[in-house]
């Protein structure tokens, strides 16, 4: 765990004394947008049209946030269009390192360490060293590493190379998927680390509350109708199952939110069966890299670097959610 401070890498746990104990998570600093035609985006510059073949995608299994956009290329059809390194789940003093990753494709394949490609982006870089990261092999620099904006250029820029259309961000629903999405971006998405990386017993308790009141918030919402907004699943949905999967083999232990496991509220638990059984999606999820990635990597959490076993579960059992409709 690190960062990168005018282009040269510290290794430094998160600084939380400065804020009372509470975990603080930066803004992400390359906010370019692929569009169709090249054209800029809501924030950057342009030059980066859709093309097939002309992006990489390097993402970690384990990071909730990079497993939305892996998510999104599976859902969109990106696959063959969009290439993908996998890092390596063992993040150690030198941050993300590509390990024994299948490198084929990566026009980074030289590099070992995920903060160098940060740094060959801008020499200069002070930046923490995150994924996702999307690369641009034609000027050889990272469009972006902001998930919320990648799934957004997934669902829109790429229709006419695979004609499928926009479907995730209706203009319709913004304004109701904007909402849900901040409250659970700050309470549960989020959340699930300021209770983690809290250093002060207020902060973590602060955390936790929140988180849990928007789970009960999220349970009575998912009791009565099949998805977040709208009657079809938007990025809202996928948004909160990427948090969902990892929450009771992670988070109700390593971080302890652990007031109710997903487990025990029954509209969560199914839609979250419902959403991992849409096809396409079971393969995005890796139990194993989750696992080891947040109890290996965070020895001030876990010294002894022991994974658990547990829980078992059947991401594979029946849904339930048919009567709620379409
Ligand atoms: N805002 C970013 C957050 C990405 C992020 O924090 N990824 C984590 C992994 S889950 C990471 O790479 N952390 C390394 C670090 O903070 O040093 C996004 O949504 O893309």
């Amino acid at each position: 765990m690190g960062l990168l401070v005018d282009g040269v890498w510290h290794d430094v746990w998160y600084d939380t004394d400065k804020s009372g104990g509470k975990f603080e998570r930066q803004a992400s600093q390359f906010r370019n947008f692929v569009t169709a035609d090249g054209a800029p985006g809501p924030t950057g510059t342009g030059g980066f049209a859709a093309e097939a073949g002309r992006y990489h995608l390097y993402v970690s299994l384990a990071c909730p946030w990079a497993h939305r956009t892996l998510i999104f290329r599976t859902l969109k059809g990106l696959e063959d269009l969009i290439g993908v390194t996998v890092v390596d789940p063992k993040m150690g003093a030198e941050g993300w390192v590509f390990g024994d990753a299948d490198r084929s494709g990566d026009p980074n394949a030289d590099l070992t360490r995920l903060y160098e490609v940060y740094v060959r982006a801008n020499p200069d870089v002070s930046s923490r060293v995150t994924v996702p990261v999307l690369w641009d092999k034609q000027t050889k620099t990272i469009v972006s590493n902001e998930s919320s904006e990648i799934i957004r250029m997934f669902d829109t820029a790429f229709a006419g190379l695979t004609g499928r259309a926009p479907e995730f961000y209706p203009e319709p629903l913004r304004a109701e998927i904007d909402a849900v999405n901040a409250r659970v971006y700050d309470t549960v998405n989020n959340g699930v680390y300021k209770a983690g990386f809290a250093t002060k017993q207020a902060a973590y308790e602060e955390a936790v509350t929140a988180l849990f009141e928007s789970l009960d918030w999220l349970e009575e919402r998912l009791s009565r109708r099949r998805w977040l907004v709208g009657d079809q699943p938007t990025e809202a949905d996928w948004r909160l199952f990427t948090t969902l999967v990892r929450f009771d083999p992670v988070y109700v232990g390593h971080f302890k939110c652990n007031l109710r496991r997903i487990a025990d509220y029954p509209a969560l638990s199914g839609y979250l069966r419902e959403l991992y059984q849409t096809p396409g999606v079971a393969g995005t999820v890796d139990l194993g890299h989750i696992k080891t990635h947040y109890y290996w990597s965070h020895t001030t959490i876990n010294p002894t670097r022991i994974i658990p076993k547990g829980p078992l579960l059947d991401l594979d059992a029946p849904h339930g959610r048919e009567h709620l409709g379409a």
